[in-house]
């Protein structure tokens, strides 16, 4: 059996790739190296058996090279390439919605030309409208920029392509805050430039590559002042794709993945200090634009019908992480 990753060298598709191997005799990847690079490959070739791995450079909003890619014998695809920075997706909404909704059209056009018929999607919490309490699949969904919208827009196009084909089989997932890494080492999230989210920047103060982490608002309607968010880690993210695809049936079903429990800013930064052993430069600075006081996910219904839950603490996370940091060498 042989897996399509679209996105496959990025951070979350490397992790869903090294657990996929267990699973899939073939896994084919497509990243055009827009957001990743090639040192992500080698290091998955020493996670996972080479033979199993075949990586295919290009675009998923070009459709001859979809055409190739798709002439190999694939049986399902996990689709993760797409943009994803929301501050991005307001000043430059075309490249949203061209690489996020156009380049899922020709994936899903790619797909019925060659008769694939199991999808798993990666969606976002970003697709909710705003509220406190933790999300269930069923809550309103009202996007409040154009990356949330771009996700939206794809669930519905995948909706409404299931209803003509009732042979297709979709799984979407809302996935809440990524973070963490490999427990090797040898994976993670490495962002070019200077990063917008939060464990990314703190472990750039404490490598010494940043001089202070800013947390963005202390006044925010929480116990401690400080956003809350549900934060998962990477790993278990990735097992919730795994237990999809063997969940799949016919038609379109949707997941949160997410822990289901807050964490606020500040006790993320105490967990980092706690990993590293020393404490973080911080200061208290404005709070960021757009950002909520709370954002959880409610897991219950992935618990039950997928059978999954995350199972990693907010330790495991931060020291995943600085592993990874160490291991690595990261600099800006
Ligand atoms: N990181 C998060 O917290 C988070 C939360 C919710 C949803 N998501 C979604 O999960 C998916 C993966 O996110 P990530 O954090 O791993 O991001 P990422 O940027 O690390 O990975 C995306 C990968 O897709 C590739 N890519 C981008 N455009 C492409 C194109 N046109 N053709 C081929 N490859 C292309 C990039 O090079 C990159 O390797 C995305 O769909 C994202 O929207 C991420
Ligand atoms: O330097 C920083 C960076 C972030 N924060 C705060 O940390 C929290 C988390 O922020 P961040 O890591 O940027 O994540 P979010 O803004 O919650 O968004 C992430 O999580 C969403 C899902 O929940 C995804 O859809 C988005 O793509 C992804 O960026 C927020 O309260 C921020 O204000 C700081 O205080 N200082």
């Amino acid at each position: 059996m042989s897996v399509l990753v679209t996105g496959g060298l990025g951070y979350i598709g490397a992790h869903i790739v090294v657990e996929l191997s267990a699973h899939f005799e073939k896994i084919h990847i497509i990243d055009d190296l827009s957001n990743a690079n090639l040192s992500v490959l080698e290091n998955l070739r020493k996670l996972v058996p080479e033979e199993k791995l075949i990586f295919h450079q290009g675009d998923i909003r070009n459709p001859e090279f979809l055409e190739n890619v798709f002439g190999e014998s694939i049986d399902s695809v996990v689709h993760l390439a797409a943009k994803k920075a929301v501050g991005e997706s307001m000043s430059n909404p075309l490249l949203y919605y061209d690489v996020n909704v156009a380049g899922t059209l020709n994936l899903i056009k790619a797909m019925r030309n060659h008769r694939v018929k199991k999808l798993i999607f990666s969606s976002t919490a970003c697709v909710y409208k705003e509220k406190t309490l933790p999300h269930t699949e069923d809550d309103t969904l009202e996007p409040e920029n154009v990356y949330g919208q771009t996700k939206l827009i794809s669930e519905t196009m995948i909706g409404d392509y299931a209803k003509s084909d009732s042979e297709f089989q979709a799984i979407i997932l809302r996935y809440f805050n990524a973070v963490g890494a490999h427990p090797s080492g040898l994976i993670g999230e490495d962002p070019r430039g200077i990063p917008n989210n939060l464990l990314p920047y703190i472990q750039r103060v404490a490598l010494g590559s940043l001089p202070q982490l800013n947390i963005f608002g202390d006044d925010y309607n929480t116990p401690d002042g400080t956003a809350i968010r549900d934060y998962i880690h990477v790993v278990d993210l990735a097992h919730g794709h795994i237990s999809a695809l063997l969940n799949l049936t016919p038609g379109v079903k949707i997941y949160n993945l997410g822990t289901g429990k807050g964490s606020s800013v500040k006790e993320v930064v105490e967990a980092y200090e706690k990993a590293i052993n020393r404490e973080i430069n911080k200061r208290v600075a404005e709070r960021r634009p757009g950002d909520v006081d709370v954002l959880l996910a409610d897991p219950s219904k992935a618990n039950r019908e997928l059978n999954w839950r995350s199972e990693k603490t907010l330790s495991d996370i931060c020291e995943d992480d600085w592993r990874f940091a160490r291991n690595s060498k990261i600099v800006i």
